[in-house]
C-alpha cells in the first residue's frame, strides 16, 4: 500500500509537472503566435497604408498631368486660329501697363491669357513650379469678355496651392489632405474674380508649409530660375519661381515666417507681407489652424512694387469686408503710397548670433548709401531684444513642441527638406530641455533652438508667452518713436540655398519671422546680385560657429544670384511700407542705369 501510494504520488507529481510544462509551452506558443499575428497585422496594415499613400500620390500626380495636357491642347487649338504675335510684348508689360491695355481693349483677355499659359507651361517644364492648371479658368475666360469690370479685368493670376479653390484639393503636401476638395473659394480669390482677374495656375510649396525650401512628396522640388542647382525658396517658392521666370504677372503667397519674402529674395522678385488682418485669411489653409501667436497672412508677389500695390488696391474693397467682416474698413491710402517726402529710416545689416551672408550685409549697405544720396535720413538701429524674440517666435509656432506638425505628417512620406526639423520635433520634450542645458555653454545658438522648440507646456505658459511678445512689440515701437523713425531697412535671407539646407538653417528665420511675431508689415525688393567678392567673403563664415559653416555650404557657388533687402513699417502702415519699397526699387534702377552709362 505504502509502495503503491508512493508510486501513485510520483505518478501524480509527474503528471502535474508534465501538465504544467505542457501548459507553459502552450501558453508560450500561444503568446508567440499571438505576437506574430499582431506583427503580421501591423506589417500588412503598414504595407497597405504605404500602398494607399502611393496610390493617392499617383492619382494627384496624374490629375496634375491631365490638367497640363488639357491646357496644352486648348493652347494649341487657340494658336491654330490666333497666331500669337504679341507674346513678347505682352510678357514685357508690368501689371499696371497690362491692366491699362486690357481696359482700353488694346489687348484682349484671350491673347493675354494664352500668352501667359504658354509661358507658364514652358517655365514649369524647367522649374517644376506648378501643381495644376486651373481648368475652370477656360470657362471664366469665355464669360469675361462680355463684362468689362474690375481693377484687374482680364489679368491671369497664379495662386499658391494652400489657397482654397472650390472643387480643388489644397494638399499642403500632406497625403491625408488629398481627395478633400474645397466647398468654396477663399475670400481673396472671390474678390479677385469680382475684380476681373482669372486665376489660372496653382503653385508649389514645401511639405506642410513650415519650411523655406520648396519640395514635397506629391509634386517634387521647385528649382530656382537663376540657377537650377538652387532652391526657389519657400514656402511660396512655386510662385516666386513662376513669377521670376516670367510665367505670371501677379500671384498670391502666404507668410508666417517669411514665406512670401524669402522666395522673393531667392528669385529676384518683390514679395509683400501685409499687416496680418489687412487682407482676409479666410480660406488660406494652414497646417496648424488655431495657432494664433505668430500670425500668418496672405501677401502678393510680383516683378515690381507697383504690382503689389495694385493687388492690395484690388483686394481692399467693400466686398472683402463684406465676405470677411474680421478685416478692417480701411481703404487703400493711394496718397500715402504716392507720397515722395523724405523719410527717416532706421537700418541694420546683421542680427546678433544669427547667420547673415556677405551679400545680405552688402545689399543693405548699398541701399543705405543710395537712400542717403536721395536725401533720406538713415539712422543706425539695433533691434531690441532680438534673441528673446527669436525664442518667442519658435515657442509660439511650436507651442506644442511640434506635435501637431508631426500629426499632420502621419500617413505621408516625409520629404527630405523636412528631415532636420522632423528629427528635432521627434525628440521627447524633456530630452530637448536636457540637451539644451548641456549644450548651452558650448553651442548657445543650438541650445536656444532646441529649448525654444520644446513649446510652452501649459495654458499659463501661453499667457506668459503672449505677455512677453506684447512687451517686445511695445519696446520695439518705443524704440522707433525714440528715434523718430518712419521705416526700417534690414537684410532678408539670401542668396538662394542649395537643396535641403533651409531646414538646417531655421536659426536664420528671425531675419523675416520677427515681423510676423511683431505683426509689422514688411516687403522685399531685389537690389543686386552676388559678386565674386561676396563669394570670397564667405570665408568669414568659417569663424562664426556651426550654423555659419552650414550657411557657407548652403550658399557657396552663388555668384550672379539675386540679392534683396527688406523694408519694414509699423502695423497697419502697409501703404508706407510699399512706398518705401517703391523708393528703393526706383533708386536701384536709376543707379543701374547710371552705372551702364559710365
Ligand atoms: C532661437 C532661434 C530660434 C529661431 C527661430 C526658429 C523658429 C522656428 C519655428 C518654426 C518654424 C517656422 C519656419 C518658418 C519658415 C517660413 C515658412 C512660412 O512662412 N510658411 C508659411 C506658412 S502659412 O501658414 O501658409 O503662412
Amino acid at each position: 500500500m505504502g509502495q503503491f501510494q508512493a508510486l501513485k504520488m510520483g505518478f501524480l507529481e509527474q503528471f502535474v509537472h508534465n501538465g504544467r510544462a505542457l501548459l507553459g509551452h502552450r501558453s508560450k506558443a500561444i503568446l508567440l503566435s499571438g505576437a506574430a499575428c499582431f506583427g503580421a497585422v501591423l506589417l500588412v496594415q503598414r504595407v497597405n497604408s504605404r500602398r494607399e499613400q502611393k496610390k493617392r500620390i499617383l492619382e494627384a500626380q496624374r490629375r496634375r498631368e491631365k490638367s497640363f495636357q488639357v491646357a496644352e491642347r486648348a493652347l494649341l487649338e487657340y494658336k491654330q486660329s490666333h497666331p500669337m504675335t504679341n507674346a513678347l510684348y505682352i510678357l514685357s508689360l508690368s501689371l499696371s501697363e497690362l491692366t491699362k491695355q486690357l481696359q482700353e481693349s488694346a489687348l484682349s483677355p484671350e491673347e493675354v491669357f494664352y500668352t501667359y499659359l504658354e509661358k507658364t507651361l514652358d517655365v514649369h517644364q524647367k522649374l517644376n513650379c506648378c501643381t495644376e492648371i486651373i481648368l475652370d479658368s477656360f470657362e471664366q475666360l469665355k464669360t469675361i469678355g462680355s463684362c468689362k469690370r474690375g481693377i484687374l479685368y482680364g489679368v491671369p493670376l497664379s495662386l499658391k496651392e494652400n489657397l482654397l479653390l472650390k472643387n480643388h484639393d489644397s494638399s499642403c503636401g500632406v497625403v491625408k489632405y488629398l481627395n478633400q476638395p474645397a466647398d468654396d473659394d477663399c475670400v481673396l480669390v472671390k474678390v479677385l474674380k469680382e475684380q476681373g482677374a482669372i486665376p489660372f495656375v496653382r503653385t508649389n510649396f514645401p511639405q506642410a508649409l513650415l519650411n523655406y525650401d520648396c519640395s514635397n512628396p506629391i509634386y517634387g522640388q521647385t528649382l530656382n530660375p537663376h540657377n537650377l542647382q538652387k532652391t526657389a525658396g519657400g514656402s511660396s517658392g512655386g510662385e516666386a519661381a513662376l513669377i521670376g521666370a516670367g510665367g505670371s504677372v501677379i500671384g498670391i503667397g502666404t507668410d508666417i515666417g517669411g514665406s512670401a519674402r524669402i522666395p522673393a529674395s531667392f528669385c529676384a522678385i518683390c514679395g509683400f507681407k501685409p499687416t496680418a488682418g489687412r487682407l482676409s485669411s479666410k480660406g488660406c489653409k494652414s497646417i496648424f489652424r488655431g495657432q494664433k501667436t505668430v500670425l500668418s497672412t496672405p501677401g502678393p508677389m510680383a516683378r515690381d512694387v507697383d504690382s503689389l500695390a495694385l493687388f492690395m488696391k484690388a483686394e481692399i474693397c467693400e466686398q472683402m469686408v463684406f465676405l470677411d467682416p474680421t478685416t478692417p474698413l480701411l481703404p487703400f491710402d493711394e496718397g500715402l503710397y504716392q507720397s515722395r517726402n523724405s523719410l527717416r529710416i532706421g537700418y541694420f545689416d546683421c542680427i546678433e548670433q544669427t547667420p547673415t551672408s556677405p551679400s545680405m550685409t552688402r545689399g543693405v549697405q548699398e541701399v543705405k548709401a543710395l537712400l542717403e544720396q536721395a536725401g533720406h535720413t538713415l539712422v543706425p538701429f539695433t533691434p531690441v531684444r532680438i534673441l528673446d524674440m527669436a525664442e518667442l517666435m519658435s515657442k509660439g509656432a511650436l507651442a506644442d513642441g511640434g506635435a501637431t506638425f508631426l500629426q499632420q505628417l502621419e500617413g505621408s512620406p516625409v520629404d527630405p527638406v523636412l528631415h532636420a526639423q522632423v528629427a528635432m520635433y521627434r525628440l521627447p520634450i524633456c530630452l530637448r530641455k536636457v540637451l539644451a542645458f548641456i549644450l548651452k555653454p558650448f553651442w548657445p545658438s543650438g541650445a536656444r533652438l532646441l529649448r525654444s522648440s520644446a513649446g510652452v507646456g501649459s495654458a499659463a505658459g501661453v499667457w506668459k508667452l503672449h505677455a512677453s511678445i506684447e512687451d517686445c512689440v511695445n519696446d520695439t515701437i518705443a524704440q522707433w518713436r525714440r528715434l523718430n523713425l518712419d521705416v526700417v531697412l534690414c537684410p532678408i535671407i539670401g542668396p538662394a540655398f542649395n537643396f535641403c539646407y533651409c531646414g538646417k538653417l531655421m536659426s536664420m528665420v528671425p531675419h523675416s519671422m520677427t515681423y510676423n511675431l511683431l505683426n509689422f508689415c514688411a516687403g522685399v525688393v531685389p537690389v543686386s546680385t552676388v559678386t565674386e567678392e561676396d563669394e570670397r567673403n564667405l570665408c568669414h563664415l568659417d569663424k562664426g560657429g556651426w550654423f555659419n559653416r552650414v550657411l557657407k555650404k548652403a550658399i557657396t557657388g552663388g555668384v550672379g544670384l539675386p540679392v534683396a533687402v527688406q523694408c519694414v513699417a509699423l502695423p497697419w502702415h502697409d501703404e508706407l511700407c510699399l512706398r518705401f519699397m517703391k523708393e528703393v526699387e526706383e533708386l536701384v534702377k536709376k543707379a543701374r542705369k547710371d552705372e551702364e552709362l559710365k
